[in-house]
Order: structure tokens, then sequence, then C-alpha cells
């Protein structure tokens, strides 16, 4: 099992990260040439197929055990009025996600998806980053380890979070990780209006200004900054790249996840798929400064995996044209 126990075991997987193996990914290209349509009509649909030849390792790609995890956080930074909701609601939500009652039971459900909750520590927030580092070392090992060890045997990841005032240290993340003025990282996230929006553009310059000598390594910036939750999902992103399993990320915040990793090795995103850009303003101008390229753009901006497990439908019906198709010479059509 994958695991980071020490600050160097993380470093040292970021910084030699295994690639697709490129004799199925050459092997699903050369079919898609030969399927009954025009080259390259199905357009991003035949991205995303050779995309999961490359990761799965075979020429036919499937999803027989797609799975959403969501890592579950609580955060001090609450405290400082920066959401619209009480910081109560995480546990609540956790409780619905075992009932089968929130959005992304029904989502997962439609994309034929697997879901598991991951908890973490929720009766005990992390440190207000304005005031103090948010995780200690091993708070933070910890929430790595626990998120590598919810990829399991899924054969594709879909990750989604839950956590009360999370779009502030995702907006800090996303600041720290690209440099720019807080205001253009924050925005509304559940609806604050548009004095908490101010409230959480200063909060952001506040941790940035304090930890600002040591913002200089991924782990550091998602320890200061970041959330159980939030490390949680970089080390599944870690975790799922070591096994080969293709990622779909999120919304802002699992994008703002894996923003400080990218910033030491820009190759981290290479088996992950945006699944859908968020309305959360950020979102979009962290996809473009990761080069994701979202699958969807529905307006929507929940989080929970929601937009992500939208996206699996997609990539189903990518791979289900790539297995199905008949090829030129089996259908006795003639090619160009
Ligand atoms: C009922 C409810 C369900 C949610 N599911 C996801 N979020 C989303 O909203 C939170 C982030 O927004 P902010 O930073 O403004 O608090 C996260 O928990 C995110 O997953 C929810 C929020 C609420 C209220
Ligand atoms: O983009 C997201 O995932 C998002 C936006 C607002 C609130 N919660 C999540």
């Amino acid at each position: 099992m994958i695991a980071f126990p020490t600050v160097a075991s993380f470093e040292t997987t970021l910084a030699a990260l295994p690639q697709p193996d490129a004799g199925a990914r050459d092997a699903a290209a050369r079919r898609q040439g030969q399927l009954t349509k025009p080259p390259g009509s199905l357009g991003r649909l035949e991205d995303i197929a050779v995309f999961m030849a490359g990761w799965q390792g075979h020429e036919r790609p499937r999803i027989a055990r797609g799975r959403v995890v969501i890592f579950a956080g609580n955060h001090g930074v609450v405290a400082r009025g920066v959401s619209a909701f009480p910081a109560e609601v995480t546990v609540q939500m956790v409780a619905n996600f075992h009932a089968g009652g929130a959005a992304i039971n029904a989502l997962a459900a439609a994309a034929g998806l697997d879901l598991s909750v991951v908890p973490l520590d929720l009766d005990r927030p992390t440190a207000d980053f304005t005031t103090a580092p948010a995780m200690s070392e091993a708070e933070c090992l910890a929430a790595l380890s626990a998120g590598a060890a919810a990829v399991g045997d899924a054969d594709l990841l879909v990750l989604g979070e839950m956590g009360i005032g999370n779009t502030t240290p995702a907006a800090a993340l996303a600041a720290a990780s690209f440099g720019g003025d807080p205001a253009d990282w924050v925005g509304p996230g559940t609806g604050v209006d548009a004095q908490g929006l101010s409230r959480k553009a200063a909060v952001v310059a506040e941790g940035l200004a304090l930890h600002a000598e040591h913002l200089t390594s991924a782990f550091e910036i998602l320890r200061r900054l970041g959330g159980r939750e939030i490390a949680a999902m970089a080390g599944a992103v870690l975790a799922a790249r070591m096994k080969g399993v293709p990622v779909v990320l999120d919304g802002f915040i699992g994008t703002a996840a894996i923003a400080p990793l990218a910033l030491v090795n820009p190759g981290i995103t290479a088996h992950c798929l945006a699944g859908h850009c968020s309305a959360e303003p950020g979102h979009i101008r962290l996809l473009q400064r990761l080069e994701l390229d979202p699958i969807l753009s529905l307006n929507m901006r929940l989080g929970e995996a929601s937009g992500a497990a939208v996206a699996v439908q997609v990539i189903r019906a990518a791979l289900a044209a790539h297995d199905g198709m008949a090829t030129f010479a089996e259908a006795g059509v003639a090619s160009a």
C-alpha cells in the first residue's frame, strides 16, 4: 500500500512520476484511426479513449471499478466568517452521504460509480491559517496517506471533498502556487455576500503574509494553507499515479489541491482529467494555469465530486464508442 510516512517520501514520489503505457496508448490511437468514422470526427471522445488506454495499460480501456471518494475535513479558518454555512454542516453532510441523500449519491449512481466517504478528524478542525500552520507535519502526512489508502483497486478514481470553509484554503493554495491578487482567487463558495467576499480576500492575504517565508515547497504550502481533505486529495492523486489509475478532478477545491504539486512537477496532471469547470471564478484560472481542459461546463458550484461524476458519463461514452465500433475492414466500409 502506498503511504507517505515522511516528507521525503512525498517529495521523492512527486519528483519521479511514472508515465503512461505508450504501447497501449499507441494501439488505442491506431484503433481510433481504423473505426468507421472520418479520422478525428469523435473529437475529444477520441482523446479521452486514448488517454484511458495509456493509463490503464489496455488498448480497450474500461470502467469496471469506477469509484468516487469524498474526503471530509473541518477548517479553523471558518471562525473568520468565510462561509455562508456553519462548520457543523460538514459532519451533517457526511451523515447525508451515508444515508444516500446528497447530490453525489444520485450522480454517482447515475454514472455507475461506487461511493466511499473518508471523514478526517472532523472533531478536530485544522488551525486557522491566519494565526498558525493549518496542520502539523504529522497531521499533513496522515491526511496524504489517508488519501493514498483510499485509491484501493479502482480503475477510475473520482475525487470529491466536503469541508465547510474550504474554498478559502483552496484560494490560498492557488495564490501561493501561482501568485496573483488574493481577490482574483476567492469567490462566493456556498454564497457569501460582497462583504464576505472581501473578508475572504483579506483572510487569504493574511495567511500568505504570515507564511510567506515558508511557502517554498509543495508540502509546506499544503500543510500551512490547506486542510485534511485537501491534502488527502493530493495524496490520492499521487497514489493513483503510482498505480496507473486515471483520475477525474472535480471543482475549485479539488483542482487547488494539486496546484502546489504542479508547481514542483507540472507532469502531475498527466493522468488527470478535469471533469468540469465550476462557477467558482478561480476555477477557470486554475484550470488554465494547470493546462487542463474541462470536459463539461454546466455552471455547477457544489463540490462533492458532483461535476466530475457527471463527466464520467462522457468518459463512458468515449469508451463505448472506442470498444464497440466496427473497423472499416470489419464492416466492409471503404476507407479514405
Ligand atoms: C449543504 C451543503 C452541501 C455541500 N456539498 C458541498 N459543499 C461545498 O461547499 C463547501 C465550500 O464552500 P464554502 O467555502 O463557502 O464553505 C464545501 O464543503 C464544498 O464541498 C456543500 C456546502 C453545503 C452548505
Ligand atoms: O468548485 C467547487 O467545487 C465548489 C464551488 C463552491 C462551493 N463548493 C465547491
